[in-house]
């Protein structure tokens, strides 16, 4: 069967998560960035180290059968390319923002102004949607100085925990693209055994990471109410401790009602939680 070949972000913002998930998915390869490509050692696949911006053509293409990117980049780049799976990494949002001191309040007052972005596709797609007529200013990096240069009322730019805006004495006052990492695939290859598989692992992976394995004591007189409290991947397992009247039940519980199920479970008589965290789940 055909080498696949999976184009993930060189160095960046990306970059480590990329490789963690490959490598969660059981992928032995040397992370090798220097030479720009990686062979798996025990999956037909090659691993192809790019811009991130080159991404979403490379894939497009089909130089490259699969790709780790930005769904900012993907949209920026308007390739026609397969949405295969969020990631669930490198998440963001495009905003428009302004100076803390500035009149612009809403994006109507953008009429006539000067924006700076390093996404004019994305903008100017917004822009025309709410019929705003603006001079989009194109720059590579760090749009956040261009007001206090003076080269730009507004910009239009990736903001995460807000830090950067703030540091540079700008506010946020529209959201217009949200964004995370996503593999996408070429169009038409969806069907490939080998990239099934792949998706597969790489979901099993996602699954892992939403949940936790925990194992607790409980008298049995307390287990159906301790077992009503657990969704679980089937029924919860209940093994006889020694002590007699006591068992041990294992089970997952997802990372988000985490606290609030543990508070459930003591509540109802659970002893001895030992919360453990999960490397894959296959269903
Ligand atoms: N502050 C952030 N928090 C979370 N995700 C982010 C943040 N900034 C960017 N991203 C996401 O990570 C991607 C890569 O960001 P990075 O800053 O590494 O890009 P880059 O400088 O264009 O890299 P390259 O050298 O590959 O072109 C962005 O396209 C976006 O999807
Ligand atoms: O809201 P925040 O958490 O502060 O993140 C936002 C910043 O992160 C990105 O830049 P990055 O730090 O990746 O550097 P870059 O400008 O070199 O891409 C982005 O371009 C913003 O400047
Ligand atoms: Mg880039």
């Amino acid at each position: 069967m055909k080498t696949l070949k999976i184009a993930i972000q060189k160095s960046g913002r990306l970059n480590e998560k990329s490789v963690e998930l490959l490598k969660n998915c059981g992928l032995s390869f040397e992370n090798y960035k220097s030479s720009l490509i990686s062979t798996v050692s025990n999956f037909p696949l090659e691993i192809l180290f790019l811009r991130d911006d080159d991404i979403p053509e490379y894939v497009q293409d089909g130089i490259a059968d699969l790709g780790i990117v930005g769904e900012n980049v993907i949209s920026e780049t308007e390739v026609d390319v397969s949405y295969l799976q969020k990631l669930g990494f490198g998440k963001c949002t495009l905003k428009l923002a302004v100076q803390n001191n500035s009149d612009i309040q809403n994006i109507n007052d953008l009429n006539g102004k000067a924006i700076a972005t390093s996404y004019p596709v994305i903008l100017k797609k917004f822009l025309d949607k709410n019929n705003i007529q603006a001079d989009i200013r194109t720059i590579s990096g760090s749009v956040e100085i261009s007001p206090g240069l003076g080269l730009s009322d507004a910009i239009f730019d990736i903001v995460s925990t807000g830090g950067t805006l703030k540091s540079n004495g700008l506010k946020p006052f529209a959201d217009v693209l949200s964004s995370e990492a996503v593999l996408i695939g070429r169009k038409g290859e969806e069907s490939n055994p080998l990239i099934i598989e792949l998706i597969q692992r790489i979901q099993s992976v996602l699954r892992a990471k939403e949940t936790k394995y925990v194992v607790l004591n409980a008298e049995s007189k307390n287990l159906d109410k301790i077992v009503k409290l657990l969704p679980g991947v089937k029924s919860p397992t209940v093994v006889p401790l020694a002590e007699e009247g006591w068992v041990a039940v294992h089970t997952v519980i997802p990372e988000r009602d985490f606290w609030e199920k543990i508070s459930l479970l003591k509540s109802a008589g659970a002893q001895g939680i030992v919360v453990m965290p999960i490397e894959k789940i296959i269903l």
